[in-house]
This record gives structure tokens, C-alpha cells and sequence, in this order.
């Protein structure tokens, strides 16, 4: 599905694309004009020079990329992050440093990645009651107890 986009300063990012025929996510790089130096558990919001214009009834979600969280102990902290079809800001990503070494986020890393999904948008209908199921209220691990 081809979906309008605009990348700013790109002299040398081109844009994100599925890394392979059957990927989920497009990589995002960072969008920096210096190197940027997270402290242990500090956090930091990313440019990535990256404007969609997504369709109605679609979302995008910037997820974390796992060789980032084992080799440097680097995720989103808003896991997932959800980009609006009707957002034309430029795209961010929230980074936190949760190893206990200071940790070095240079321009051009791969620092998430974007996940392009359908979204239903909903209407309530106010009940007095719900429908019983076998769950009903358990959760919170409430199953494989005797
Ligand atoms: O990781 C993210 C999350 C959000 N956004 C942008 C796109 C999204 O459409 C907008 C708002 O995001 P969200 O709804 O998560 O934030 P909010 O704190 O509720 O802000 P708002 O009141 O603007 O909705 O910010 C990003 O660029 N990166
Ligand atoms: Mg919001």
C-alpha cells in the first residue's frame, strides 16, 4: 500500500524499508546533528526527519528493536508508540537508556523500528450488564490454579 512520505535532511539516510521480503517493521534511523550520550536510565526524544501522511483506519507503531536492548540495553520507553493517521509532525522516538553504562546514540543508527497496522476505531453501546464467559473477571494470572 503506497503511503504518501517526506524525510528531511537525508543527505545520507534513505528511507526506511523492510529489511527483508517478509519483515513486520521498517527501521528507523536517527535524524542527528551530533551524537547524543545517554546516561544510565536517562532518556531522550530522537528526530528521525520522517513526515507520513497514513491513511484513514491505519496506524503505525514504533516498537523497539531487540539488538539495540541486549547489545546496549536501549528500548522506547512507550512501547508501543502509536503514530496517528492524521499526525504530519515529524516522527520521534522516545529512547531510555536502561543499562547501567552510559550508552552513545550516533546519526544514522537504527534506533526502532515502524510497524504499519489497520486500526478499528469504536462506538460504546452503555449495558447494564455484560455477556458471562468462562474467564469472566480472573485475569492478573488467575488461570492453571488449582
Ligand atoms: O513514539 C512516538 C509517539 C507519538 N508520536 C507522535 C505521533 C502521534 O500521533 C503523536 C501523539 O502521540 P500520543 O497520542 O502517544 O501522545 P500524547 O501524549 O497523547 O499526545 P497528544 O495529546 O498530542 O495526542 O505524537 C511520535 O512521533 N513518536
Ligand atoms: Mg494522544
Amino acid at each position: 500500500m503506497p503511503i504518501a512520505v517526506k524525510i528531511i535532511n537525508h543527505s545520507d539516510h534513505p528511507l526506511p524499508a523492510y529489511a527483508t521480503a517478509l519483515s513486520a517493521g521498517m527501521d528507523l534511523r536517527a535524524q542527528l546533528s551530533a551524537p547524543i550520550v545517554l546516561k544510565s536510565l536517562e532518556r531522550t526524544l530522537v528526530p528521525t526527519g520522517l513526515f507520513i501522511e497514513l491513511p484513514a483506519g491505519y496506524e503505525a507503531q514504533i516498537r523497539p528493536r531487540s539488538g539495540l536492548a541486549v547489545k546496549q540495553g536501549i528500548t522506547c520507553l512507550n512501547t508501543p508508540g502509536t503514530i496517528d493517521a492524521d499526525y504530519r509532525g515529524e516522527i520521534k522516538v522516545i529512547l531510555i537508556n536502561l543499562s547501567a553504562e552510559e550508552q552513545t546514540i550516533a546519526n544514522g543508527d537504527r534506533i526502532a523500528q515502524m510497524v504499519v497496522q489497520s486500526v478499528e476505531q469504536v462506538t460504546w453501546e452503555p449495558a447494564e450488564s455484560l455477556s458471562v464467559t468462562e474467564r469472566n473477571a480472573g485475569g492478573f494470572g488467575h488461570t492453571g490454579k488449582s
